[in-house]
């Protein structure tokens, strides 16, 4: 589960106001969609609830555990992919994986199976032993992904994560996310395409200009839409987006 209560962040010494006042509940079993144009905020947000950047203003909880003041217990809950891929193109894939493991304290057999299983499912196996530097950025990012799950994480982060995935993978982690969710955790990603969220989510968040302007399901979204014409505007912009 996630709470956001109240938080805020600017950049610049507060001249720009990125997140502004913003409350959100991810609940646990639902996958939830934050949706939002360029620039809206929505890095910034994920960035906070991952710890990365401290709120201005605010408390973000991970199943109970507050991100500021226990931020190596809130990390344990959290698997976060972010929207860049750019790592330690140095290291062989299973170096990064295993540099990984041995920072989230996984023993060798629980490491081993995981890389296994979701080396498997994304055919990266082959590519394990060589450099990252090698890799396209697909496989960059499936190999963040197998990282970021490694530890058997309740709380999945992802900022953008089917960017840049070919249609097999992009299937294959929709896939995992729903059965995540099933399974009573929490799925919280970032996107900027509509269609995206109204195939995968339980309910959404759409933020613009660093506020919430909506939350709830697609449906609720479908029939509040039509009569609220900034709302009505902002889905056909995340629609042409496409
Ligand atoms: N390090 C920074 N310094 C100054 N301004 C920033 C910084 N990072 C983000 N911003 C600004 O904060 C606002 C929110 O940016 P953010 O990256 O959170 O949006 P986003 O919704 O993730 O956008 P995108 O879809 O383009 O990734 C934007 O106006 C952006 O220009």
């Amino acid at each position: 589960m996630i709470i956001i209560n109240n938080v805020s962040k600017t950049y610049a010494r507060g001249r720009v106001k990125a997140v502004n006042s913003i409350n959100l509940e991810v609940k646990k079993g639902e996958i939830f969609g934050f949706l939002g144009p360029n620039g809206a905020g929505k890095t910034t947000t994920i960035k906070m609830i991952t710890g990365i950047l401290k709120p201005d203003e605010g408390q973000i909880f991970i199943n109970g555990i507050n991100v500021v003041s226990e931020p190596i217990k809130a990390k344990k809950q959290i698997g976060f992919v972010p929207d860049n891929p750019e790592i330690f193109n140095r290291l062989t894939g299973i170096e990064y994986l295993n540099f990984i493991a041995d920072i989230y304290e996984v023993d060798g057999k629980q490491r081993y199976k995981k890389i296994n299983e979701l080396a498997e499912i994304f055919e990266i196996k082959d590519a394990l032993n060589s450099s990252i530097g090698s890799y396209s950025h697909g496989m960059k990012q499936k190999l963040i992904i197998i990282g970021a799950l490694i530890h058997n994480p309740p709380v999945w982060i992802l900022d953008e994560p089917l960017v840049g995935l070919d249609p097999k993978a992009a299937f294959l982690l929709k896939e995992m996310m729903k059965k995540h969710a099933d399974n009573g955790n929490t799925v919280f990603f970032s996107t900027h395409i509509m269609e995206v969220a109204e195939r995968l989510c339980d309910r959404i968040g759409i933020i613009k200009k660093g506020e919430i302007i909506f939350t709830g399901t697609i449906d609720e979204l479908r029939q509040i839409r039509e009569e609220n014409d900034s709302l009505e505007n902002l889905f056909l912009e995340l629609v042409d987006n496409e």
